[in-house]
């Protein structure tokens, strides 16, 4: 029987399996921006470290590869005129004659460019989307009239040849091992939902096809958009690359990959790299000619230039905790992005029975680590121990890719909680754009620490817990409990008119312990900036306050209109919490009784009395006559750090506290 005769996701999965065993598993991505001037067209450095990490990698990333003129050029002269004019035809699966059209199987329209056309393509300025218009909207900057301001751009052509040439460059090609481009390209074109499964590009019917290199023209492209391209590793593994305008993708062709559904106008100009040399195809295979320390290399300084590198503040308030560095190298070590995170460290230690209660070094990975010790006899707690580190950290302006992460100073976290909590956080802002992923994490006991230190998850299910007020204590301050609800429970509109998302749950408070959001959220919730004055009058220090802490925060949150978010699915995991105290001392040995409410004995405990009457004034939850006198103390404003967008009394009965 012939393979053409078959349906073509059988033929797909007889291609698939024919197409032969990985040997080298790709490793994570490797991304550049070359071009520090956006001016310029990727610089030929750049493109062959690019070229190195895709021998070492299985692909590699450029931003910014073309000049801005001409990939503007290609996107208006060659994509939206080629597409207008009708000469994009639907895909077909399978090469020559043996080539169908099933849009079960691929739903993309292509056509066939020859690459010398495409310079001559660059040149007219009589098309209907001319060069002004793209300079407009392309870069979102005016069009500049003063084109000879503007670096020179090199023709594509020359500039694909060179792409090969350093490709064989980094492969250790001989002559006559060396890829060779067929001189076409393929224009792809994909919207309103089309998408290509899982493939290969090389295949039995198309054995020399060794390398791909795809350049995407898709303007303003957003994740919402979809058509990313997924790209698979051999242990099922993948990543998902953004068709960003004038981005390069590079990888082996023998890899799988796949395009999601795309919903926006999404351009890709694809060419080959081949040698029908069997050498070649086991050298590309088997490359890897860097040692692995310096691929880590390689990637820092890939990662470290990528096009909007976030950044995440990790606050950490330690009192007297032996635990503490464990927990930040679980931190580092299985953040996907380590040298992305600034640690922010407040100890708290006694000067000598703690000298020795920190010597696990730090396994930095790159991360900016900060910390300031502060005497244990003089700490007031977690609420002022966070103030103080919030106070020290400043907000760059422009600053929508920083973050900030609090968490307690024993925890652990699972591998790439970073780019996880980013992708939980960015969900929740399609629902509300100050939101805030935090929730109370699943414990860990001793019984999950090896005894040399390394830790072993406890096994599910773990959430999603719910946090909730479940009454006063005997200072009158409210104390929040968890509670695990699994099966989830069903998605509900809550009564102030949020809405929930099949992946997540609301929360009315949040967990001081683990709470990640955009960094302008310090300003808010520590009130330590000066947009607004009563709050920062109102954020005194709260010496002494433990519980209350979550309650005042989340109230003002909720009235500056952030809303908190927890993962719905408990297999969702960022981190786990040592609950137990046992093997640490607590600020409360600072304290003198929970309980005192009459004003205290000693200088700390009526701190700890004025912080506790200050919560109950902001939560309007005591009507007693201190809190006037309070006020004129304090010189409080009237909203005591509340915000004006929403009702503390809508909050209040959110949490079940009216
Ligand atoms: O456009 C892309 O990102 C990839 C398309 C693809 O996989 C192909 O045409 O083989
Ligand atoms: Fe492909």
């Amino acid at each position: 029987m012939e393979i053409s005769g078959l349906p073509s996701s059988i033929q797909l999965q007889i291609l698939r399996h024919l197409s032969g065993t990985h040997t080298q598993p790709p490793q994570k991505p490797v991304r550049l921006n070359p071009a520090s001037d956006a001016g310029h067209t990727a610089s030929s450095e750049a493109t062959l470290t690019a070229c190195q990490a895709l021998t070492t990698c299985g692909f590699a990333v450029v931003d910014d590869f073309l000049a801005p003129d001409t990939a503007g050029k290609i996107l208006s002269n060659l994509c939206k005129e080629w597409r207008s004019s009708g000469k994009l035809r639907p895909a077909k699966t399978g090469a020559g004659v043996l080539g169908k059209t099933d849009l079960r199987v691929r739903s993309d329209t292509v056509a066939a460019v020859d690459l010398g056309e495409i310079d001559s393509l660059l040149d007219r300025q009589d098309l209907k989307y001319g060069v002004d218009a793209v300079n407009g909207s392309i870069d979102g900057r005016a069009n500049h009239s003063n084109q000879s301001d503007r670096p020179s751009s090199r023709s594509v052509r020359d500039q694909l040849t060179s792409l090969v040439h350093g490709v064989n460059r980094a492969f250790s090609l001989t002559e006559n091992q060396e890829l060779r481009s067929n001189g076409l390209a393929q224009l792809g074109f994909y919207s309103d939902g089309a998408m290509y499964v899982k493939h290969k590009d090389a295949s039995p019917l198309i054995p020399g096809r060794l390398i791909t290199a795809i350049m995407y023209f898709t303007e303003n492209w957003e994740e919402n958009q979809g058509g990313q391209l997924r790209l698979y590793s051999d242990d099922g593994s993948y990543t998902d690359i953004a068709p960003r305008f004038n981005r390069l993708l590079l990888f082996k062709s023998h890899l799988d990959h796949e395009v999601l559904p795309t919903f926006c106008d999404r351009f890709a100009l694809t060419i080959w790299m081949y040698s029908e040399n069997a050498d070649t195809a086991a050298k590309i295979r088997l490359h890897s000619q860097l040692p692995q320390n310096n691929v880590h290399h390689l990637k820092e300084l890939a990662i470290a230039k990528s096009e909007k590198p976030w950044s995440i503040t990790i606050s950490v308030a330690s009192y007297r905790d032996p635990d503490t560095h464990a927990t930040i190298n679980s931190l580092l070590q299985n953040a996907k992005y380590p040298q992305r995170l600034k640690i922010r460290i407040l100890y708290q230690d006694h000067q000598d029975e703690d000298s020795q209660i920190h010597s696990e070094p730090l396994i930095v990975n790159g991360a900016s680590v900060v910390s300031k010790t502060i005497p244990s006899h003089s700490a007031t707690g977690p609420y002022s121990a966070r103030r103080i580190i919030a106070k020290g950290i400043s907000i760059p302006p422009g600053s929508e890719e920083a973050y900030y992460l609090q968490i307690d100073s024993h925890m652990r976290f699972v591998q790439d909680w970073d780019t996880r909590i980013i992708g939980l956080l960015k969900s929740a802002e399609t629902v509300c754009s100050k939101s805030i992923i935090s929730f109370y994490p699943p414990g860990f006991g001793d019984d999950n620490l090896n005894p040399e230190g390394s830790f072993l998850k406890p096994p599910g299910p773990h959430g999603p817990v719910l946090m909730y007020c479940k009454g006063f204590d005997a200072d009158g301050m409210p104390r929040i409990a968890g509670k695990l609800v699994f099966p989830p429970p069903p998605v509900k509109t809550w009564p102030d008119g949020v809405s929930e998302t099949e992946t997540l749950i609301r929360q009315p408070f949040i967990a001081a312990g683990l709470l990640f959001a955009r960094i302008s959220v310090i300003q808010d919730m520590y009130g330590i900036s000066g947009e607004s004055k009563t709050t920062a009058q109102a954020s005194e220090n709260l010496e002494g306050l433990f519980f209350g802490e979550e309650s005042l925060c989340s109230a003002r949150l909720y009235t500056h209109g952030w809303d908190i978010w927890a993962p719905r699915d408990p297999e969702v995991e960022i981190g786990f919490h040592r609950w137990n105290r046992a093997y640490r001392h607590t600020f409360w040995e600072n304290c003198g009784a929970q309980t005192v409410n009459d004003g205290g004995k000693d200088g700390r405990d009526v701190g700890k009395y004025r912080s506790q009457q200050l919560v109950k004034k902001v939560l309007e939850l005591d009507g007693s006559s201190d809190v006037r006198a309070l006020d004129e103390e304090w010189g409080l404003g009237s909203r005591n750090g509340l915000g004006r967008i929403r009702l503390l009394a809508d909050w209040k009965e959110l949490c079940g506290m009216s």
